[in-house]
């Protein structure tokens, strides 16, 4: 999901192209021969012009801030969600003791609602001036056409983040899938390093899967692998990162300072999943076994190689448990 507080003018996103905004701005002061174009975003009680016209005379910068308890045009239009026009502010009675007017050098304003497609208000879009105006009605159609392109560029980036997200993330647990992991893992790797922290990785495998999918059905065996995945969430810190790597698989990735870290936050693994399968019939025998490894962020390694390190520790923790099945298997 998106996050609707980020500032986008200091955190551009992937899926927008700025510089068709700035294009967008830029006709806007010409077409309405104003003093400013801009598309303005309100979050965190703060007003921030994403972009703003480069036409010569314009007071605003892009990347301009103002405070939500100044009286302004654009707060306006967020309190009641719908558009502004002022001819001539000095002469309005509403208007004329605003900060912008009274201290600043907006004579004029036009301005509309930008949405969010979850509904909620991004911002604004708007024409300000140093003079007063009198627009046609087919130039403020015109700007809705404009508003109505950038509530379209922001459906585009909820769709690219939901997107994403599915391609990242496995549907049945919520948490990350193998991509993910290797998306997510490459930042905590160049992470460790910078901060001089190591790599932990622990590996989590549900032992007799295949038996409780047999005696139960396979819908057994989902509520067992789902309930491993709570228990790693109830259990791990927001900036861990916990993925399924395939079937009854997982693995958490975090940056640790001790390698005692890891056998302690198994230990913590292993009670809290048979906690949760204690409360259920069905998944009262189940368990796992578990294996990690520990790098320091110093010592280049890749990711593959900590995940297969961390499954050959794994593995001898399963062994051990039931070393006939192991051993004939091995012959
Ligand atoms: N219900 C369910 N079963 C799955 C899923 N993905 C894989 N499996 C099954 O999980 C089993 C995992 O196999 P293994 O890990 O080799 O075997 P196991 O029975 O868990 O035995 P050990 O790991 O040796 O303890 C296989 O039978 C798969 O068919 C899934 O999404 N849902």
């Amino acid at each position: 999901m998106i996050d609707t507080q980020t500032c986008l003018s200091r955190h551009l996103h992937p899926s927008i192209d700025i510089s068709k905004w700035q294009r967008t701005v830029d006709l806007m002061s010409q077409l309405f021969d104003s003093a400013c174009g801009t598309i303005v975003q309100f979050r965190q009680q703060e007003f921030n012009a994403v972009v703003a016209s480069l036409n010569e005379g314009n007071f605003l910068q892009r990347d301009s801030s103002w405070p939500w308890e100044m009286k302004s045009f654009c707060r306006t239009i967020i309190e009641t969600g719908e558009g502004l026009y002022v001819r001539d502010a000095p002469n309005e009675d509403k208007w004329k003791d605003a900060d912008p007017v009274k201290d600043g050098p907006v004579r004029s304003y036009l301005g509309m609602p930008i949405t969010w497609p979850d509904g909620t208000l991004f911002g604004t879009i708007c024409v300000i001036d140093t003079k007063s105006s009198d627009y046609q009605s087919n130039q403020i159609e015109l700007l809705e056409q404009f508003r109505d392109m950038i509530d379209a560029d922001l459906r585009m980036m909820f769709a690219y983040e939901e997107i994403k997200t599915l391609a990242l993330t496995d549907e049945m647990t919520g948490v990350s899938n193998r991509r993910g992991l290797k998306v997510l893992g490459a930042q905590r790797i160049k992470d460790a390093k910078r901060f001089g922290l190591s790599i932990g990785i622990a590996y989590l495998d549900i032992d007799n899967l295949k038996a409780l999918n047999d005696e139960h059905g396979h819908q057994a065996g989902d509520v067992c692998i789902s309930t491993l995945a709570q228990a790693m969430k109830n259990c791990c810190r927001e900036n861990d990162i916990i993925a399924r790597l395939g079937g009854d698989e997982f693995v958490v990735m975090l940056l640790t300072d001790t390698h005692d870290h890891l056998q302690v936050l198994c230990q913590r693994l292993e009670n809290e999943f048979n906690r949760l399968c204690s409360e259920s019939d069905i998944l009262s025998d189940s368990g796992i076994s578990y294996g990690y490894c520990c790098r320091h962020g110093n010592h280049p390694i890749s990711l593959d190689t900590l995940i297969e390190e961390a499954d050959r520790s794994m593995y001898k923790h399963k062994k051990a448990k039931k070393p006939e099945q192991y051993d004939t298997e091995a012959q």
